[in-house]
């Protein structure tokens, strides 16, 4: 039997998932790191920790499953997306990379704008968002010149990993679509965004695909892992995309909702010119020449994580969860909006915080869950909402994540999208579309569609309630009011936030 490994580049973790040729789970295996905040807003890692945990990771692979490394055909990689690795000219980190959830970069995305005008959205297809990486260059550009002056060039997390095992710099066209400097329908670095912000000549290094063959693992990283030198080394892909192909969304039609600490709706597009006008993410998807739009909501589970640990840390979430399937949809009249740490679809705003709305004497902790649950919901129908509006009709969601594990919320889910939602059999998240990739590139399959035919087993599909998809949309009316009515309420708070 061959195998296959997908690396999860992750922001707390890295996951690695042994997977065979029937799509079969044969290891995983997980090393933590830490995050660096040394300013409120600043969130940053030692790319080091990446590649240290990696490794620890792979040792703890091959030992548990005791599967010959020579065995093992091919790898790739799901990263965390956005990061900002600087290198010089010897490939040298020169500073910590600065994350997608670092948010020091308002005034950046302010010049961004001004200085492309028209040609940010024509270009990118994306907005200016502080979580994305061009913000990050220009930052240090202005506030560490003299360490700019000697970054040669620029890689994203895991495509530094990737670095790291076979010695060749590249980037992987999935990860690269959220830098801001890619034009995203040609697929191709924009020379006019390079020039307008004066980014050194070979900034931007060369754009590799999602199952393209970028190598073997070097003898040093081979000492280290335990892997082979014969294994072939595979692009991989940004979370998100890996996501999607690990939840088999590789045809149009297709989308998916994920409620994991933060929260995506996507739909696959074969479109590269759809249109969203930047109210939702457009990225080039792993599948070559394939798209996909995605709206995240910051807070999802985490609010829902938030709330446990408030006001119930004594209890599991399904303890939590178990009297909310007892209560009417609505919560008895209390909504929740999940602001906790702003948003960013439909409302890229940084200082909406959230709310309950509705509190009253009668409500239990069970209503606030519910509500809770709910907002999160709500706030993710929101970019479906947009989805709809710009003519993309969806015949069902894959559901997956942490919140994909309660069939409460998966029947809440159907209700509110009326959609049917489906749960997969055995989810792996990102680390699965990884390995996929890989098998891909392997020669496997021949294609990501054939692959996921394969590997990917769906479970229940929860169909729409009429009575309530009904409430529900009234409900929806009340929760899309609450955003504008408690902005400037929020603005005014912000000087007394710690
Ligand atoms: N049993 C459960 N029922 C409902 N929600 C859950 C359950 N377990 C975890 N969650 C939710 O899922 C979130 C974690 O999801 P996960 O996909 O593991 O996140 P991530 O990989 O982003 O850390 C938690 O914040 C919580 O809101
Ligand atoms: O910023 C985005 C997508 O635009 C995030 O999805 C990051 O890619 C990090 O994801 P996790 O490590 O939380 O999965």
């Amino acid at each position: 039997m061959k195998y296959v490994i997908g690396v999860d580049l992750g922001t707390s973790s890295v996951k690695t998932l042994l997977v065979d040729q029937q799509g079969e789970i044969k290891g995983e295996a997980t090393a933590s790191y830490p995050l660096i905040h040394e300013r409120p807003g600043y969130s940053e890692q030692n790319p080091e920790e990446w590649v240290n945990g990696t490794i620890a990771s792979l040792q703890q692979l091959l030992r548990e499953s005791g599967i010959s490394p020579l065995d093992i055909e091919g790898i790739s990689f799901s990263g965390q997306m956005h990061g900002l690795v600087l290198l010089d000219e010897q490939n040298n980190v020169l500073r910590n990379a600065i994350l997608w959830n670092d948010t020091r970069t308002t005034k950046e995305c302010r010049e961004i704008e001004q200085k492309l005008g028209d040609g940010l959205l024509k270009i990118t297809r994306n907005a200016a968002l502080e979580g994305f990486t061009l913000p990050k260059v220009l930052w240090v550009q202005k506030h560490e010149p003299e360490l700019f002056a000697r970054a040669a060039r620029f890689v994203l997390p895991k495509d530094y990993l990737r670095y790291r095992m076979t010695g060749h710099v590249q980037m992987e066209i999935s990860d690269a679509a959220g830098t801001l400097m890619l034009n995203v329908a040609e697929g191709k670095w924009s020379e006019e965004i390079v020039q307008a912000f004066g980014l050194p000549e070979g900034f931007c290094p060369p754009i590799v695909g999602s199952s393209e063959d970028t190598g073997t693992i070097l003898p040093e990283f081979a000492k280290l892992s335990g892997l082979s030198e014969k294994t072939r080394v595979f692009g991989g892909g940004a979370d998100n995309a890996c996501g999607a192909v690990g939840a088999g969304i590789v045809r149009e039609g297709d989308a998916m909702c994920s409620i994991g600490t933060s929260g995506v709706v996507l739909t696959y597009e074969e479109d590269k010119n759809k249109d969203f006008a930047g109210k939702v993410h457009f990225f080039n998807h792993a599948h070559p020449g394939a798209f996909y739009a995605m709206g995240v909501t910051l807070a999802a589970g985490y609010s829902l994580s938030w709330f446990k640990d408030s006001l119930a840390p004594e209890l599991s979430f399904d303890e939590m969860l178990k009297p909310v399937a007892d209560l009417p949809p609505g919560a008895d009249g209390l909504l929740f909006t999940p602001y906790l740490v702003g948003e960013r679809t439909p409302h890229a705003d940084s200082a909406i915080r959230a709310s309950f709305i509705g509190l009253s004497g009668t409500h239990r902790r069970e209503h606030m869950a519910r509500a809770v649950m709910e907002g999160i919901t709500f706030s993710l129908a929101e970019s479906l909402e947009l989805f709809r509006q710009a003519g993309i009709n969806t015949r069902r969601i894959i559901s997956i994540g942490g919140g994909a594990k309660n069939p409460v919320w998966l029947q809440m889910q159907a209700d509110i999208f009326n959609t049917p939602v489906v749960s997969l059999k055995n989810e792996q998240g990102p680390a699965m579309g990884a390995a996929m990739m890989a098998a891909v590139g392997s020669g496997w399959f021949d294609s990501l569609k054939e692959c996921a035919d394969k590997f990917i087993g769906y479970g229940k599909t929860y169909e729409p309630i009429p009575e309530n998809v009904a409430t529900y949309a009234g409900l929806f009316k009340l929760y899309q009011q609450v955003y504008s009515a408690t902005r400037e309420l929020n603005q005014g708070l912000q000087e007394f936030r710690g």
